[in-house]
C-alpha cells in the first residue's frame, strides 16, 4: 500500500494510473500537479485525484512514489524542479514514450540523486487526452517497459514494478537503447504516417469531398492521427536518429513498391501482401493470447 503518490500531468495516463490504483486499493491519498489549473479542478471533481498541488514541496512531503506523466520535452525542468524536494524514500518514475533523452534529462537534472529515479513506459494508449479520457483499466494485461538505470535499487525498481503490477500491467524490462529503436518501428512510424496521411488529404482541394468518403479503412489507419500534436512533436524531436532510420526504410519500400506497381507485376505485389497478411494475422493471434489471457485470470 503506497500512502501517498504525486502525479505531474493529470491527463489521459498520469489520471488512468491514479484510477488504477485507487481500484486496486494500493493508495492512501494521490497529489496532482498541473500545468493548468482547469485539469486539475477536472480531475479532482473526477475523483482522480485527492489533492491538488499548489506547492512542489508541500506535494513532495512523505511521498512514496512520483510519476510523470507530461510530454517528454517537460522532462528536464520537472525534474529540476523536484530534485531539491526530492526526500530520500520517494522514488520518481515517469511515462514517457521514449527513454534515450529521458534519462539523460533525468541525469543532467538529477545529479547525485539519480538512483531515485526509475525510467518507465506503459505500452497502452489512446488518441485521447486529458483527464475525462481517462480509464481506471487502459494497463489491465499491458505492458510497462522499465529501463531501469545501475544506479536504481532493487527495492526503487520494485516499488515501480509493483505500482504498475497493481494497475494489472505486465512489467518488462529494455536497456532504453533497445526501447526508442523497438518504438521508432511499431509506435512512432505509425503515428506520424498517420499524420502524413491525413495532413496530405486534408489539403487537396477536394478534401471535403474525400473526407465525405472515408470510411472503416481510413479509420483504421488514421485513428491516432487525432492524438497529442504535442507529445507527438516531442516523441518525434527527442528519438529522432531511430525514427529517421525507420522513416527511411520505409520509404525505401514504398519505393520497391511503387516500382512494382509502375511495371505492373501483380506477383511481386501479390508476394508483399501475402507476407503482410501473415505477420499481421499471427502478431493478432500472439496479442490476443497475450492479452486476453490475464484479463480471464482477473475475472476469477
Ligand atoms: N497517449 C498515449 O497513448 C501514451 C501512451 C504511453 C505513454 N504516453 C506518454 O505519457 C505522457 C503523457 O501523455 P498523455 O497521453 O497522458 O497526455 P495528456 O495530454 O492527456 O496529458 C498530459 C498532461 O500533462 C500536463 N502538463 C504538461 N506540461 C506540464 C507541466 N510542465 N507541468 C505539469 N503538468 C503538465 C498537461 O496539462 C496534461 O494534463 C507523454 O510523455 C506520453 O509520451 C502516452
Ligand atoms: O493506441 C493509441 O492511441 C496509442 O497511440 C498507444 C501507443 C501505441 O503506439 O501503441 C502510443 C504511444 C505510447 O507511447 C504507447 C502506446
Amino acid at each position: 500500500m503506497l500512502k501517498k503518490i504525486v502525479i505531474f500531468g493529470v491527463g489521459l495516463i498520469g489520471s488512468s494510473f491514479a484510477l488504477a490504483l485507487r481500484k486496486a486499493n494500493a493508495v492512501e491519498q494521490i497529489v496532482g500537479v498541473g500545468r493548468t489549473q482547469t485539469s486539475l479542478l477536472r480531475a479532482k471533481e473526477l475523483g482522480i485525484i485527492d489533492v491538488i498541488s499548489t506547492s512542489i514541496e508541500e506535494s513532495l512531503k512523505n511521498a512514496d512514489l512520483v510519476l510523470l506523466a507530461v510530454p517528454v520535452a517537460q522532462t528536464e525542468a520537472m525534474l529540476a524542479a523536484i530534485k531539491p524536494y526530492l526526500q530520500k524514500q520517494t522514488v520518481v518514475t515517469d511515462a514517457g514514450s521514449i527513454k534515450g533523452e529521458v534519462v539523460l534529462a533525468a541525469r543532467r537534472a538529477l545529479g547525485e540523486k539519480i538512483g531515485q529515479f526509475v525510467p518507465g513506459h506503459p505500452i497502452a494508449g489512446l488518441e485521447a487526452t486529458g483527464p475525462d479520457a481517462a480509464i481506471a483499466s487502459l494497463y489491465v494485461a499491458k505492458k510497462v517497459v522499465l529501463t531501469a538505470l545501475p544506479e536504481n535499487s532493487v527495492e526503487q525498481i520494485a516499488v515501480v514494478a509493483q505500482a504498475w503490477q497493481q494497475c494489472g500491467a505486465i512489467v518488462h524490462e529494455l536497456t532504453p537503447e533497445n526501447h526508442d529503436a523497438v518504438f521508432a518501428a511499431v509506435s512512432h512510424l505509425p503515428h506520424l504516417l498517420a499524420y502524413a496521411l491525413v495532413d496530405d488529404i486534408a489539403n487537396k482541394p477536394n478534401a471535403d469531398l474525400l473526407f465525405q468518403y472515408a470510411a472503416s479503412g481510413f479509420r483504421d489507419f488514421t485513428r491516432i492521427a487525432a492524438s497529442s500534436p504535442e507529445m507527438w512533436r516531442d516523441i518525434s524531436l527527442t528519438n529522432q536518429t531511430a525514427i529517421l532510420a525507420e522513416l527511411d526504410a520505409y520509404i525505401a519500400q514504398l519505393t520497391r513498391f511503387r516500382a512494382q506497381l509502375a511495371a505492373g507485376d501483380g506477383d511481386a505485389m501479390y508476394a508483399m501482401f501475402s507476407n503482410a497478411q501473415r505477420a499481421r494475422q499471427n502478431w493478432q493471434r500472439s496479442i490476443e493470447t497475450a492479452e486476453i489471457q490475464p484479463k480471464q485470470d482477473s475475472d476469477k
